[in-house]
């Protein structure tokens, strides 16, 4: 194909933003050794524009200018040493070509900065999962030239962007015959191997193999005379060129899914699994949806992208079709392609389709088999999908009331009789192992693993040998708000209410509380007072084996824990007056009760302090709580 060379209208010079410049460094080192991934990057951008302009076409038909047969073009030269990467698509404007090709403005760039280590492989492994994109072709070329025109410029408005990957980039007015955007590498040194239509054959087959429109290139023949391959006028197409998800699932090799995924996703590893289903019935629709192997940039930022690709009857709706899936499914990747749906769909109307509904509930159903199955028989697999998503799979507890049994089955925990602060051990796990007599599944939680695994709640249990769940994330108090049983057996919080373990003492533990809650009535009457309404209730406790006393709330009341959250998210919190609970056989409230009069009430709020702290809250006066305790640590 022979380009018009464009001739200079107006042409400025402009820098990088800072981000990009990094990115292009650290890019050329950490891929060198994967370096022809740049095809691929640049025949999924060719793909997703040609998508971009079927989409605009369907309410703007002259868009197409009679030119419907959308392709993309693969050429090398091997004179000039360059590699051309062509499309019919949507094309860009200058303004275009400025922001989206000198800057990154995606979501999760600050947080991807933050991670960098400054080591290779690791940083490898980063840029791949922030998507390397447009800037994977400086990898092999030292200048790159994008000659573009948008669907609904005239010839005259085409745009010439130029960068040698240093800095920055100059953009030019230009002419250009037709709509679409051509990519040339100016290869750098040694990287000839790339100026061969076998090599380049080969990638575009490993790669882009799943594009659905025609990956094209000239045809070769042998030539006698020149004893060499060479080209014809004649265009052949390389890759299969039909939409990957609406072939049979037996024709479709893993590499295949893979490469597919990597090219939807913008991810540069492997999907950790996939399903893949036509659904026939009330809707029909086939789903391609993956599991990513790492959490992106963005999981957290509500805002960020989300969802799958919409197709309809195979053409390209829409990018991040949120309503496709649940909110707790926000890291599945993939395709969806209705055949109920009318092309003209929009984001609103996808809100209140029934049909989108019936997808979303279809779809969510077969995301929590494909987990299931990890978690039946591929266990190490699931650890790792547990360990990026799990704390936005139970979301999903709350969220969807019609899955959550299901869900609660797929939830892992850290527990006092796991290996740390690992998160492996299953409710049914849990169950099973619950001790004779045992009725309830014990939780505690707090603000980080070190806090809820030191709390002194545990002490009895530890002495019991009863397994209790330690939570941390911040989700998981509301996540709990929703599972109130599992399997008919209660959660019950280790930090609330009076603990009925009576279940579980022995006749001689019985008796013995008995006596010491009469024994040491007086001196709870004594804190009572002393105490005041700073606190709801002051008892014994058969729960402290090492602490002399704790703070509880009561069963029906909003943990400390939760109320902190709800603080810090700026939310209107209940006051709620925690309930002191005294351990009589502590060497501390022996001491306690032979306090003087003067000296009791300041011994009462020490113990009471020092319990809010255990339990990880925050003193109204920490500056008062220093000073008992160093006054009362001088008169001991
Ligand atoms: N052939 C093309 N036609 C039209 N626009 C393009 C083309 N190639 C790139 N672009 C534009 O430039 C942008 C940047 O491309 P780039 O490949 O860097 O990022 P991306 O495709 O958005 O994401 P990723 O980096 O994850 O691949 C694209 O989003 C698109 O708007």
């Amino acid at each position: 194909m022979t380009q018009a060379e464009p001739s200079t209208l107006s042409s400025e010079t402009l820098g990088f933003q800072a981000e990009v410049k990094q990115l292009l460094h650290l890019m050329i080192h950490s891929l060198y050794s994967n370096k022809e991934i740049f095809l691929r990057e640049l025949v999924s951008n060719a793909s997703d524009a040609c998508d971009k302009l079927r989409f605009e076409a369907i309410d703007q038909p002259d868009l197409m200018q009679g030119d419907t047969d959308l392709r993309i073009r693969v050429e090398f030269d091997a004179d000039k040493r360059t590699v051309t990467v062509s499309d019919n698509g949507i094309g860009l404007s200058r303004e275009e070509a400025i922001s989206n090709l000198g800057t990154i403005a995606r979501s999760g760039t600050k947080e991807f900065f933050s991670k960098l280590t400054g080591d290779n492989k690791k940083d490898a492994n980063l840029i791949g999962q922030f998507g390397v994109g447009f800037y994977s072709s400086f990898i092999v070329a030292d200048k790159v030239s994008v000659l573009s025109r948008r669907a609904d410029a005239e010839a005259t408005d085409a745009v010439l962007w130029e960068s040698d990957g240093q800095g920055e980039f100059s953009v030019t007015q230009v002419e250009k015959a037709d709509r679409g955007t051509s990519v040339t590498l100016h290869l750098r040194e040694g990287e000839d191997d790339f100026l061969s239509g076998w090599k380049l054959r080969e990638v575009l087959r490993r790669y882009s193999d799943h594009i659905s429109l025609p990956v094209q290139m000239l045809k070769e023949e042998w030539n006698e005379e020149k004893s060499a391959q060479v080209k014809t006028t004649e265009w052949e197409t390389v890759n299969q060129a039909n939409a990957l998800w609406t072939r049979p699932k037996s024709d479709i090799t893993d590499e295949q899914y893979q490469e597919f995924y990597k090219h939807i996703a913008h991810d540069y590893d492997d999907p950790l699994a996939w399903t893949h289903n036509r659904v026939e019935g009330r809707s029909e629709y086939t789903q391609l949806l993956f599991l990513p192997k790492h959490a992106p940039m963005d999981l957290w930022d509500r805002e960020g992208k989300r969802g799958v690709k919409l197709y309809v009857k195979r053409v390209f709706i829409m990018d991040d079709a949120e309503q496709l899936l649940p909110m707790y499914l926000r890291f599945v990747r993939g395709v969806i392609d209705s055949a109920d749906l009318p092309l003209n769909v929009s984001r609103e109307i996808l809100q209140e389709s029934r049909d989108v509904r019936v997808i979303r509930e279809g779809s969510a159903k077969r995301v929590l088999s494909l987990l299931e199955d990890l978690a039946e028989n591929k266990p190490e697999q699931y650890a790792a999908f547990w360990e990026q998503f799990g704390q936005v799979l139970k979301e999903g507890v709350g969220e969807d009331a019609a899955n959550k049994d299901r869900i609660a089955k797929l939830l892992r925990f850290a527990t006092t009789q796991g290996e740390g602060a690992a998160q492996t051990a299953s409710l049914a796990d849990y169950v099973g192992r619950m001790k004779e007599g045992q009725d309830k599944i014990y939780y505690v939680s707090a603000e980080s693993y070190a806090a809820a695994s030191n709390s002194p709640h545990l002490e009895i249990f530890r002495k019991k040998g009863l397994e209790v769940l330690v939570l941390s994330d911040r989700v998981d108090e509301w996540m709990l708000s929703f599972l109130r049983d599992f399997e008919g057996k209660t959660l019950v919080s280790i930090a609330k209410g009076g603990l009925d373990l009576d279940q579980l003492a022995d006749e001689e533990e019985k008796k013995h509380q008995t006596e010491a809650a009469e024994k040491f009535k007086p001196l709870v009457e004594r804190l009572k007072t002393a105490l005041g309404d700073k606190v709801k209730d002051v008892r014994v406790t058969v729960r402290l084996v090492d602490s002399p006393a704790c703070v509880v709330v009561d069963a029906n009341e909003l943990s400390p824990h939760l109320l902190r959250m709800l603080q810090a998210a700026g939310q209107e919190a209940p006051q709620v007056k925690p309930i002191l609970e005294i351990n009589p056989e502590h060497a501390l409230l022996g001491r306690i009760q032979e306090a003087s009069d003067a000296d009791f009430g300041e011994w009462a709020l020490l113990l009471l302090d020092q319990s809010m702290l255990a339990e990880g809250a925050q003193l109204a006066d920490s500056a008062a709580f220093v000073k008992r305790l160093n006054s009362l640590l001088l008169k001991g």
